[in-house]
């Protein structure tokens, strides 16, 4: 279990590390935030690489640190590179962070979210809504048989995720890490409450997506937990400090990845959060 305070020392020196060793955290991650991805990965000071085919996804896992894994836009393709990764890195025993973005549409991705059961993440990703399902189509406590996702974005809220994070948490051995106004992050034993951000995040896409990422790059150097609240407090301040200089959603975007390259340790590791009962 870790103190407040220890827990912000944790994030300020996995803040250190990742500008020291740029792990390197591959990504098979969907076409519409790729570019996103990749940057806020180099911001915050990782190292990239974007793979769509099944040997490349072999190779990656093994040459990186980490590894992250965002079913956004499925190419058929992915029916096979997104378990030969998995596989890999669970037989590496490397951490992997997994978004299941827009779960509940179509068949590949039910097939390959209900395959990833078998090879858990280090970190789960997503918004309440992706959350609730993923608990549920896991047969896990806190999820729904039928997905309340609609497209991409969630219609549930952090808090009503709360029971189905926990619960994925432990059955991963892992964490999670719920997006929203205000973020909930848990390993199943305990649970914190990132508070910042901006509402401008909602009105760009790719905040989740490149969240996850960065998730992926602490995850190198940091325990689940740890990387999941040092990268939720690195967005959390970035976004707050991105919506003083942006003119609207163009400039906040820039603006971000500006605030997100500049974020000392300090800033990330001062940012609010408080616990919460689990
Ligand atoms: N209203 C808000 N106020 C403050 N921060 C927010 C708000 N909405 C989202 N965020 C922040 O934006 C980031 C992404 O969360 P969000 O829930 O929007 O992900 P998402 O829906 O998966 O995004 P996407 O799928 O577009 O990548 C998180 O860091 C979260 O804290
Ligand atoms: C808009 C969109 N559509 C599929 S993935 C994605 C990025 C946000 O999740
Ligand atoms: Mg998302």
């Amino acid at each position: 279990m870790y103190t407040m305070e220890t827990m912000r020392q944790e994030i300020a020196a996995a803040v250190e590390k990742v500008r020291a060793l740029k792990p390197l955290a591959p990504s098979i991650t969907n076409t519409v935030t790729v570019n996103f991805v990749a940057n806020a990965q180099l911001a915050a000071g990782g190292t990239a690489a974007m793979i769509y085919l099944p040997d490349e996804a072999e190779a990656l896992a093994e040459a990186g640190s980490s590894f992250y894994i965002n079913v956004g836009t499925l190419l058929p393709i992915y029916r096979e590179t997104v378990p030969l990764a998995a596989q890999k890195l669970h037989a590496l025993h490397k951490p992997w962070v997994l978004d299941p973005v827009a779960i509940g549409i179509g068949s590949l991705r039910t097939e390959l979210l209900s395959l990833l059961k078998n090879y858990p993440p280090a970190v789960i990703r997503g918004n309440a809504s992706e959350i609730i399902a993923l608990a549920g189509l896991w047969n896990l406590s806190g999820g729904t048989e039928t997905s309340n996702v609609h497209g991409v974005d969630s219609t549930d809220t952090v808090q009503a995720a709360r029971l189905a994070a926990i619960s994925l948490a432990r059955f991963t051995g892992g964490a999670v890490a719920v997006s929203g106004t205000v973020d909930l992050i848990t390993d199943g034993r305990q649970a914190v409450c990132s508070y910042g951000g901006s509402s401008l995040m909602e009105s760009i896409t790719g905040c989740g997506c490149s969240l996850g990422g960065v998730i992926a790059v602490y995850s190198a150097v940091a325990s689940p937990f740890i990387a999941a609240l040092c990268g939720t407090a690195a967005y959390n301040f970035a976004g707050r400090e991105a919506e003083r200089h942006a003119a609207g959603t163009g400039s906040f975007q820039l603006a971000f990845l500006d605030a997100l390259y500049n974020a000392s340790p300090k800033d990330i590791s001062l940012t609010q959060f408080t616990p919460e009962e689990v």
